[in-house]
């Protein structure tokens, strides 16, 4: 059987980012993220090759071109993609591959045969993603009000049986990180 892959998807804010932080510092050897490309601009903080991998339009527009990603988006004005390769490397290295991504990518995955579990990280409530996003000072006005504005559509796919194998509400953190790797390890045995 192909190597498993967990995919967490869910609106901008609800905590995906967080949730993986936690499992990688927790078993740094047994997960390897992969690294998307994006054309939006780093935060501050965020390492090229780690976070993600920074390009040009241009550039990513050559690797759709080049049949490179196995799924790839747009949003909020950004592109979006995992490559075929950063997938591999993870796999290589003998690690369980685990990705964040949009919808529109989750959709294109459930296309292909990859042997992937989809994880909705759902926020408690529109207002609860509005308040994290806005604390945590990364977004533009406009990009926040793009962020929320899809978040609806984004929870009512996610609500959909057919789109997740588990929803977690990311209530306290604690205790959807403890459901994360419950079903993250019930997988993988
Ligand atoms: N359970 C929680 N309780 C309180 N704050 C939280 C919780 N989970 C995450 N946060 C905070 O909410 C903010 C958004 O979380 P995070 O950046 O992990 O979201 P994300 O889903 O990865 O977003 P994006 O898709 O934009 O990368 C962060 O500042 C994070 O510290």
């Amino acid at each position: 059987m192909a190597a498993l892959i967990s995919i967490l998807f869910g609106p901008s804010g609800s905590g995906k980012s967080t949730l993986l932080t936690k499992l990688f510092a927790e078993f740094p050897s047994k997960f390897g993220f992969s690294v998307s490309h994006t054309t939006r601009a780093p935060r501050s903080g965020e390492v090229n090759g780690t976070a993600y991998n920074f390009v040009t339009p241009a550039e990513f527009a050559a690797a759709v071109a080049n049949n490179e990603f196995i799924e790839h988006a747009t949003f909020s004005g950004n592109s979006y993609g995992t490559t075929v390769e950063a997938v591999r490397r993870v796999a290589s290295s003998g690690r369980i591959c685990i990705l964040d991504i949009e919808i529109e990518g989750v959709k294109q995955i459930k296309k292909t045969d990859l042997n992937a579990r989809f994880v909705f990280v759902c926020p408690p409530s529109l207002e609860v993603l509005s308040d994290r996003l806005a604390a945590r000072n990364t977004e533009s006005p406009e990009s926040l009000k793009a962020r929320l504005d899809r978040a609806s559509d984004e929870i009512a796919y996610g609500n959909l049986a057919s789109s997740h194998d588990i929803k977690i509400v990311n209530d306290d953190i604690d205790a959807a990180y403890a459901q994360l790797k419950d079903f993250i390890f019930k997988e993988i045995n």
